[in-house]
Order: structure tokens, then C-alpha cells, then sequence
């Protein structure tokens, strides 16, 4: 699916992000591949939400420093040449937003005009984006709601958000959201307030999405069952900073970061999370918070396996980990190899 050869679409590199205080996200490195889901993982407050803005230009008052460089994408044939996306003007922002990037939130209702109907938000997205009219553009509205699993679309255009339910209101945020044809999607915890079985209808609506368009997605979540569910590839942040980034196969299976082991170990059964009980399940202790990261191993206060020397000589730095011919993997720990099992 992915060609982890071909130049990623999104490079993200030494990015960081503060509010005039501590920096809040920390040196964050990683690349998405060309039409690659990668689910971004963190307890709350790992900077998951505050990274992701920042790439997007939609932070007040941060100062962001890196970079995050946007290629081209599958719709222009990876040709366009790549965009800083990091202090670029707001009005060139504004314009790769829908068109090049794109996002959906945890809570439809809050992203959806109150006032106005569904059919009334589908046009005003298609206008902006295309140069569709008339019967053109009722068309284009009709199937892009039918694209995203909507069964009376017609009916469906002259309501307003309030009459929708949760899944539904959220399917209408995902059309609106791939109107455009963004070459990646940005979605920030997008099942989290659905129920469990509409959960799993709108990760396979996504994926499927992915499939039939080839746009990338970076999913922000907290569950480690949504994550399995839907990313090829999984990174963990820990208190600002990435500590492991592996295809979701080996994540899964061979996490080698202690950070991923505890969460994965502490995770209900998959059965369980299924049923509802998915939220991630941290090991004991706390993150530390922005002002209180030291220089050590940000984990070490939580880990079974730390140990004086190297754990709290210094802070470990990512690692690539990848044996011969396996895919890309990294880690932020000083004893991974010693702890390999
Ligand atoms: N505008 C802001 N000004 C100052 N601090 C902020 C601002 N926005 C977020 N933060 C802080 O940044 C840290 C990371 O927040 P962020 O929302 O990115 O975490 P997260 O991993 O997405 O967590 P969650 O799952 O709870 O959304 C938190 O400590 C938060 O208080």
C-alpha cells in the first residue's frame, strides 16, 4: 500500500512548539508516507493535538520552530514541488487547506454551521474548491455523501446538523473534509464520542476511503484497538517527543520501547476494548509536565526496567532499530537491545 522508498508526503522535522513558557512539543521527527494511515498515540497531554495544529497553521501564539515540508501528493502525481508548510503566510495556509490537507475532529457538532443545512455546507466547501455550478454541483454534493456511506443523500442535504445522529454528523464532516480531494487527512480522535459499533463503521469508512483515493492519514488517538484498527504505521509521543514510530505489524507484536509495552500491557483485551472499553490505559505514574522534563529519559520516573546508568545519565536520542530489509523503526530508549525479549 505504502512505497516506504518513494519521497513521503509530509517530512516533519525538529519540530517545536511552545506558548512563550516550556516547550510543549520537543524535537518531533517523522515522515507519512504517500496514501500511509499512521496513527498518532499518546496519553493526554503528549502533545499529539498541539503537534498536529502546528503543522496544520491553525496555532495561535505558538512559536514553531523545524519544519514540516508537504510534497506533492498523489493527486499531481507527486510532482508539485514540496511546500514549507512552517511560517508559511496565512493565505497560502488557508488555500492548501481542504485542497491539500484536510481535517475531522472528535466533535462534528462543533465544526458543523448550526444554521445552516447540510446541502448549504457541501456547496459553499465545493465552491471554494471547484469551479462546479448548477446540477454539477447538486451532483458532486449527492455523491460525495453517498462516497461516505450516506444512504438517502437527497434527504440528508436539507437537514441541519441537529437532526443528524453522532455517526452521521460525523460521515457529513468526512465528506465535507475530502470534498477537495486532500492528498492527507489530519483526523483528531474522530470516533471517540461514537459508540462502539459506529466507531468500527467509520474506521472502515476511512479506510476505505484511503483505499479508493490514495490520501494519506495522520489519526490522532488515545485507543490502541482504534489504532490497530485502521494505521499501518503507529507512533507513540511521550511528554513531546516521539519515543517509538514502527509499521503497526511489529508495533503490535514486538513494541521495543518500554513506554509501548506498559500501555499495551496495561490495554484491556482487544475483546474488551471492543465493548467499549478502549481508552488507554496508562501505566502508574504521571507524564511530566511541560516544565518538569529534565534531561533525563522522560519515561525513567515510570519504567520497571530503568537503571541509573544510561536511563538518568542523559536523555536517550531516537534510534533506528530496523534489522536487514525490515521496515522503518525507531525508538527513544538507551536499553532496548539489552531488553529486547
Ligand atoms: N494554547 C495553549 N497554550 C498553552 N498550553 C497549551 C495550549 N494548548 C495546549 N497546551 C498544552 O500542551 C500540552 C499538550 O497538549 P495536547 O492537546 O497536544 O495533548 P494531546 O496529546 O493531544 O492530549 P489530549 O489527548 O488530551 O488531547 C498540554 O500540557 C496542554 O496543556
Amino acid at each position: 500500500m505504502t512505497d516506504r522508498n518513494a519521497a513521503p508526503l509530509l517530512s516533519v522535522r525538529n519540530l517545536t512548539v511552545n506558548f512563550g513558557g516550556p516547550d510543549i512539543v520537543d524535537d518531533l521527527s517523522f515522515d507519512i508516507g504517500q496514501g500511509e494511515i499512521v496513527a498518532l498515540v499518546g496519553e493526554s497531554g503528549s502533545g499529539k493535538s498541539v503537534g498536529s495544529l502546528a503543522i496544520m497553521g491553525l496555532l495561535e501564539n505558538a512559536t514553531i520552530q523545524g519544519s514540516a515540508s508537504l510534497s506533492g501528493g498523489a493527486s499531481s502525481g507527486g510532482q508539485e514541488a514540496p511546500t514549507e508548510l512552517v511560517g508559511l503566510p496565512a493565505r497560502r495556509l488557508r488555500a492548501l487547506r481542504g485542497r491539500r490537507i484536510s481535517m475531522i475532529f472528535q466533535d462534528p457538532l462543533s465544526s458543523l454551521d448550526p444554521l445552516q443545512t447540510i446541502g448549504g455546507q457541501i456547496r459553499e466547501v465545493l465552491k471554494a474548491h471547484t469551479r462546479l455550478t448548477g446540477a454539477a454541483l447538486h451532483s458532486r454534493a449527492i455523491a460525495l455523501l453517498e462516497q461516505v456511506g450516506i444512504v438517502d443523500p437527497e434527504g440528508c442535504l436539507a437537514l441541519l446538523p441537529q437532526r443528524l445522529s453522532g455517526g452521521m454528523r460525523q460521515r457529513v464532516m468526512i465528506a465535507l473534509a475530502i470534498a477537495a480531494e486532500p492528498d492527507l487527512l489530519f483526523a483528531d480522535e474522530p470516533t471517540t464520542a461514537l459508540d462502539v459499533t459506529v466507531q468500527a463503521q467509520v474506521l472502515r469508512l476511512l479506510k476505505g476511503l484511503r483505499d479508493q483515493t490514495g490520501m494519506a492519514m495522520v489519526f490522532i488517538t488515545h485507543n490502541l484497538a482504534v489504532a490497530s484498527a485502521i494505521a499501518d504505521r503507529v507512533i507513540v509521543l511521550y511528554a513531546g517527543q516521539v519515543v517509538e514510530d514502527a509499521p503497526a505489524d511489529v508495533f503490535f507484536r514486538r513494541p521495543a520501547m518500554p513506554y509501548s509495552r506498559a500501555l499495551l500491557s496495561a490495554a484491556p483485551r482487544l475483546e474488551a476494548v471492543l465493548a467499549g472499553y478502549g481508552h488507554l490505559e496508562a501505566p502508574r505514574g504521571q507524564v511530566p509536565s511541560p516544565g518538569q522534563r529534565g534531561t533525563a529519559c522522560r519515561f525513567a520516573a515510570r519504567c520497571d526496567d530503568v537503571r541509573e546508568t544510561p536511563c538518568l545519565a542523559s536523555m536517550p536520542s531516537l534510534v533506528s532499530i530496523a534489522a536487514n530489509g525490515e521496515a522503518h523503526h525507531t525508538v527513544r530508549c538507551a536499553r532496548w537491545e539489552e531488553l529486547a525479549p
